[in-house]
C-alpha cells in the first residue's frame, strides 16, 4: 500500500505553549488510524492541522503527493465529522446532504441520486424528509457521516464522532463506520480518548501524550507490547508489581521467588528493582505448589463476563492493588471470597518491565 498522508516534523505552538512537538508519521492509502490519548495531549489539534483548521507552526504535510501544509481547508481533500454532528437544523436530512453536493456543482438530478445512494448506505432512506431534531443522536451522526462521504473525499476525518452517544448506539455505530470505511477503502483518521474504541476500530493507533507520540502500532502491538510505561498504563488495565530481578532465571516478588522461563520479555535488565507490568487476564489463581505469589483478596467485583478480583501481596499489604480478571465459570469453581489468602500464578511470557520511577495505581476500566 502506498503512503497517502505524510506528516513530517509538525510543530504547533499556541503562543509560548507547544501543543504538538515534532510529530512525524505516515498513513497508508485505505488505512484507518486512530489518534488516542488523554485530554489535552494534542490529538484534536493534530486533526485540525491536517484539515487546515489550524495553521502549523513548522513542519510539512503531504497528502496524495500534494504539499498541503499551507493550503486553506477549502482547497484540501477531506470530509469531516464532528462530535456535535454540526447539521443545519433548518434543513431536512436530504438537504443537509445535498448542500455540499450543490456547492460542488452537481446537477439537481445527480444530487438526488447521490443523496438517495448515501441515505441507503447509512440506512436512513425513510428519514430523508425529517429534520435533525426529529432524529436520535446516532441517526444524526449517520447523516453527518453520509454528508461527509457524499462529497467523495480522499480522506475522512472523524473528531470524537461517537463521544456524545450512549454505549449501545456507540458500539453499533462504530461497527457501521468500520464497515463503510472498509467497503469504500477511504483513508480515515479518527480522534478518540476511548482506548476501547481505538482498539476495536483502528488498523493502527497513534498514542499521544503531552504533544508527542508515545507509540504507533496495531491494536495488538499497542496492547501486548506497550513501548512506554505511559502506553502500558493508558491502554487497558495494567498491574505494576514491584519486583527484583535476581538473575536471568529468577525474580523476587515480596517473599516469593518465581522461576521465569528462557525468552521471557524482560529486556535489557539483568538485575535490580523493576516494576513488572502484567495484564489482569494474565494472572491465574492456582494451588500453593505452583510457581506463584501469595495474595490476600480485598474485593470481588462482578463485571458481567468476568469477575475483577482486587488483591494485595500477602506479605506487603501496603503495596498497590493487583487486579485479576477471572472468567465467571472459573470463579464459580474457585469459590473466591474476600479476605481469603490465595496463590496467584503469573503468565511470565506476558510480563514487561519498566524502571520503578513512580508508583501508579492501575487504570481500571469498566467492562
Ligand atoms: N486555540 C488554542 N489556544 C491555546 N491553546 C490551545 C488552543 N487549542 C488547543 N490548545 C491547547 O493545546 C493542548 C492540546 O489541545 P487539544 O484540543 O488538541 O487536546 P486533545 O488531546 O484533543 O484533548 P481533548 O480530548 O480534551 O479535546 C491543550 O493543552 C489545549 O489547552
Amino acid at each position: 500500500m502506498q503512503t497517502y498522508l505524510n506528516i513530517d516534523n509538525v510543530v504547533k505552538k499556541f503562543g509560548q505553549f507547544t501543543a504538538l512537538e515534532k510529530i512525524s508519521f505516515s498513513i497508508k492509502e485505505g488505512e484507518f488510524v486512530c489518534f488516542l490519548g488523554p485530554s489535552g495531549c494534542g490529538k484534536t489539534t493534530l486533526l485540525r492541522c491536517i484539515a487546515g483548521l489550524e495553521a502549523v507552526t513548522s513542519g510539512l504535510m503531504v497528502q496524495a503527493g500534494t504539499d498541503i501544509t499551507h493550503l486553506p481547508p477549502e482547497k484540501r481533500d477531506f470530509g469531516i465529522v464532528f462530535q456535535s454532528y454540526a447539521l443545519f437544523p433548518n434543513l431536512t436530512v436530504q438537504d443537509n446532504i445535498a448542500l455540499g453536493l450543490k456547492n460542488q456543482g452537481h446537477s439537481n438530478y445527480d444530487c438526488i441520486n447521490l443523496v438517495n445512494k448515501w441515505l441507503a448506505m447509512v440506512g436512513l432512506t425513510d428519514f430523508a424528509n425529517q429534520y435533525p431534531n426529529q432524529l436520535s443522536g446516532g441517526q444524526q451522526q449517520r447523516v453527518a457521516l453520509a454528508r461527509a462521504l457524499a462529497l467523495s473525499p480522499g480522506l475522512l476525518l472523524l473528531d470524537e464522532p461517537l463521544s456524545a452517544l450512549d454505549a449501545k448506539v456507540r458500539t453499533y455505530l462504530r461497527e457501521e463506520i468500520c464497515r463503510l470505511q472498509k467497503k469504500l477503502g477511504i483513508t480515515s483518521v479518527m480522534v478518540t480518548h476511548d482506548q476501547e474504541e481505538a482498539l476495536a476500530m483502528a488498523d493502527r493507533i497513534v498514542v499521544m501524550n503531552q504533544g508527542v507520540i508515545e507509540q504507533i502500532g496495531s491494536p495488538q502491538e499497542i496492547y501486548e507490547q506497550p513501548a512506554t510505561r505511559f502506553v502500558a498504563n493508558f491502554v487497558g488495565t495494567m498491574n505494576f508489581i514491584s519486583a527484583s530481578i535476581i538473575n536471568k532465571s529468577f525474580i523476587r516478588i515480596g517473599e516469593s521467588l518465581l522461576k521465569i522461563p528462557e525468552n521471557t520479555p524482560i529486556k535489557g535488565i539483568k538485575s535490580g528493582l523493576v516494576d513488572l507490568a502484567i495484564r489482569p487476564e494474565c494472572l491465574y489463581f492456582c494451588s500453593e505448589s505452583e510457581n506463584s505469589i501469595s495474595v490476600k483478596i480485598q474485593f470481588i467485583e462482578f463485571q458481567g463476563a468476568y469477575y475483577q478480583v482486587e488483591c494485595q501481596l500477602w506479605d506487603e499489604l501496603s503495596a498497590p492493588s493487583i487486579y485479576v480478571n477471572v472468567p465467571v465459570r472459573e470463579a464459580r469453581k474457585l469459590n473466591l471470597k474476600s479476605q481469603q489468602t490465595r496463590n496467584l500464578a503469573i503468565d511470565t511470557t506476558q510480563i514487561r518491565t519498566y524502571s520503578p520511577t513512580y508508583k501508579s495505581k492501575p487504570t481500571v476500566v469498566a467492562a
